[in-house]
């Protein structure tokens, strides 16, 4: 597989060396610094674009793509507000566009036990909802995607829980669930939910040990996606 990547920062790098370990050929890497633009691609020499780079970038590379007939998988975060204009756009030009907050398989599984949870959660109303995330210190948004991945779930599943706010903007709302954001040198990425009554504590809790996982679930998504139409996500891969 011929692979634009796009991001050359810890993500792009892993995915690099994922990329060589599984036989694809890197056609070209764009990054801020870089002189190669993505329009200086174009759909026949490349199969897949791979794309982490920052929430005030993915908008206009995953635009790009889109533009220039590359189907494209992105991993960014925090750029969601604009998710609408990118369907549209990928709806235009017949593109394929394959998004997901997280790419580890371990991740996804852990979405399933918090949206089956919180399904069983829903008559139990003594139990109090809340949410953590924690990050490394270079981490541009908060919360993580991950995290409004996973109050998505438990908005979709609860009755009780009509939205999500970060922790320390804006004052406690029983039917809000508060996300709070952490960060810490060095860590790739660890999320909690946990519901709590008078009598206990059920607490469900992932813990990523390497980036690689990630970038696994991304070149995985990229050899799945050539071929395909529309906007894909990991629930279409993976079946679950
Ligand atoms: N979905 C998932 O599974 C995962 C998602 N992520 C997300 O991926 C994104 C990237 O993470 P990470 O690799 O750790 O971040 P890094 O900051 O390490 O890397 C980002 C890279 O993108 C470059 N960049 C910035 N703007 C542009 C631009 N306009 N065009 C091209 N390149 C640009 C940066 O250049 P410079 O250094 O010069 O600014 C940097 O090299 C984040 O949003 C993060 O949340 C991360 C891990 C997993
Ligand atoms: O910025 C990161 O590092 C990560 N970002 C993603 C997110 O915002 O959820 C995925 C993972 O947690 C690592």
């Amino acid at each position: 597989m011929r692979v634009l990547l796009i991001g050359y920062g810890k993500m792009g790098k892993t995915i690099e060396e994922i990329l060589t370990e599984r036989g694809h050929k890197v056609v070209g890497i764009v990054d801020r610094s870089t002189e190669a633009k993505i329009k200086d691609f174009s759909k026949s020499e490349v199969d897949v674009a791979i794309e982490f780079t920052e929430p005030s970038a993915a908008y206009d590379n995953i635009t790009a793509c889109l533009e220039e007939g590359i189907p494209l998988v992105s991993g960014t975060t925090g750029w969601l507000d604009r998710r609408e204009n990118v369907e549209k756009l990928c709806a235009e030009k017949d593109g394929a566009f394959f998004w997901a907050s997280n790419f580890s398989l371990g991740v996804n599984i852990f979405f399933a036990l918090n949206n089956r949870l919180a399904e069983l959660m829903n008559p139990h109303a003594d139990y109090k909802v809340s949410m953590e995330e924690i990050h490394h210190t270079e981490k541009k948004d908060a919360p993580s995607g991950t995290a409004i991945t996973l109050a998505e779930g438990v908005i979709d599943n609860l009755d009780r829980i009509e939205n999500w706010s970060l922790k320390g903007e804006g004052s406690q709302v029983e039917n809000i669930l508060e996300i709070a954001a952490v960060r810490e040198p060095d860590v790739p990425g660890t999320h909690e939910v946990v519901y709590e009554s008078e009598m206990d504590k059920i607490e469900i809790k992932h813990t990523a040990h390497t980036r690689k996982s990630f970038a696994l679930g991304a070149v995985v998504a990229a050899e799945w996606l050539p071929g395909k139409k529309g906007i894909l996500s990991m629930q279409d891969m993976l079946g679950f």
